[in-house]
């Protein structure tokens, strides 16, 4: 394992986890009292939680105080911009939670403040109709669309799109295992797919799992998603019942899916873990062991590749398998490139780049370790 080098802070002036902080959270929290018309106290909460001179804890009652108690220890107390990046964004959205009510006993009680944002964007007819045409090509060709999908389904989350300009396609792969993904993907186990983001990237995410389960390529899958609404786009089990909606009535792809959910094939999870402030070095032995026991896993989305591999300073040559080497059982991530943290390239493979490729969204990754 090679030596850790630091975590991503957020004070670095001009960087990107700084302008997360400042442009982005604000933002979100904008997005969000428009879609919803919260109370006068959620919005001066929300007002109160973007002024906040130093990290305040979560109120002492709240459910999981205990446990952010300790994730937070050393946190509280300093500006936001000083602890890392990761953290402070995952305390960010468990904040926002808090200040919108959404544990509280009031009416606010399980709204989805990102809701509104998500239900915007549904995938219409026409995306539907394009990834059901899918079934008529050749089984390799499926697989590479499919897989493409996915990738650039991960390329349009609404957290992203608050603040880039950017067409929201994949230009380029620095990285591409796709081969070594499929390879791993032939003896009917168990693959565990690890969601991100509900919409346009959860559209193609089901379609790949209709896929495997149809071709035999898996005899199982477990969906894996949020517990609670989690960096304003990502799909909770609500997300994934609204979308297999979308389908229509006569769609098979739909049709097989609900089948799968019926008679188990098909599993939805929704760990806590998945909104916790850790990164999969420190997941509980319960994930640990679904993941041991899958012929794969597969994790998509940057924030799950920050956590795979660690919110760190890594140099882009760090070798992917020794940092995933941890991970109990093969891992692939599939990921649009939207922050700094990239490993597993070769030794001047970003010459050819431009200066922005980390957080553009326009660069990909398909990274395996089997
Ligand atoms: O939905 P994803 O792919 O995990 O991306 C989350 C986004 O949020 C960030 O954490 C920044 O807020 C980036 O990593 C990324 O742009």
């Amino acid at each position: 394992m090679p030596v850790e080098p630091p975590p991503i802070l957020s004070n670095v002036p001009g960087s990107f986890p700084e302008s997360v902080l400042r442009d982005r959270h604000p933002a979100i929290v904008a997005r969000v009292l428009e879609g919803i018309p919260y109370e006068p106290a959620v919005r001066e909460r929300l007002g109160r939680l973007l002024q906040e001179p130093v990290i305040e804890p979560l109120p002492a009652d709240a459910h999981d105080a205990a446990d952010w108690d300790r994730w937070g220890e050393g946190m509280y107390g300093r500006s936001w911009y000083d602890v890392p990046f990761l953290w402070a964004e995952n305390f960010f959205y468990r904040r926002l939670l808090d200040a919108t009510g959404y544990y509280g006993p009031g009416p606010w009680r399980g709204i989805d403040p990102f809701g509104p944002q998500k239900a915007a964007d549904l995938p219409g007819a026409a995306e539907l109709a394009e990834l059901d045409a899918l079934q008529d090509l050749q089984e390799d060709e499926q697989a590479a669309a499919l897989t493409a999908a996915a990738l650039w389904g991960n390329s349009a989350d609404l957290g992203f799109r608050l603040v880039s300009q950017g067409s929201h396609r994949v230009d380029e792969l620095v990285a591409d295992d796709t081969k070594a993904l499929w390879a791993l993907l032939r003896g009917g186990g168990t693959v565990c797919l690890v969601a991100d983001n509900a919409g346009r990237e959860l559209l193609p995410d089901l379609v790949l799992v209709d896929f495997l389960l149809r071709t035999g390529r898996a005899g199982k899958v477990e969906l894996h998603v949020k517990p609670a609404p989690y960096f304003v786009s990502d799909a909770l089990p609500a997300d994934v019942l609204d979308e297999l909606r979308r389908f229509p009535p006569d769609s098979a792809v739909g049709q097989r899916l609900r089948a799968a959910l019926r008679d188990g094939a098909l599993s939805l999870h929704a760990d806590p873990f998945y909104c916790a402030p850790l990164t999969f070095h420190e997941m509980p032995q319960d994930l640990a062991s679904r993941f041991a026991a899958a012929e794969l896993t597969v994790l998509k989305g940057d924030l799950n590749y920050r956590r795979l591999v660690g919110d760190r300073h890594w140099p882009v040559t760090t070798p992917f398998e020794e940092l995933t080497g941890y991970f109990p059982g093969a891992v692939a991530a599939l990921r649009t490139v939207k922050s700094d943290v990239v490993v597993g390239l070769g030794a001047g493979a970003e010459r050819s780049l431009p200066a922005s490729w980390r957080t553009s969204g326009a660069f990909a990754l398909v990274q395996v370790r089997g």
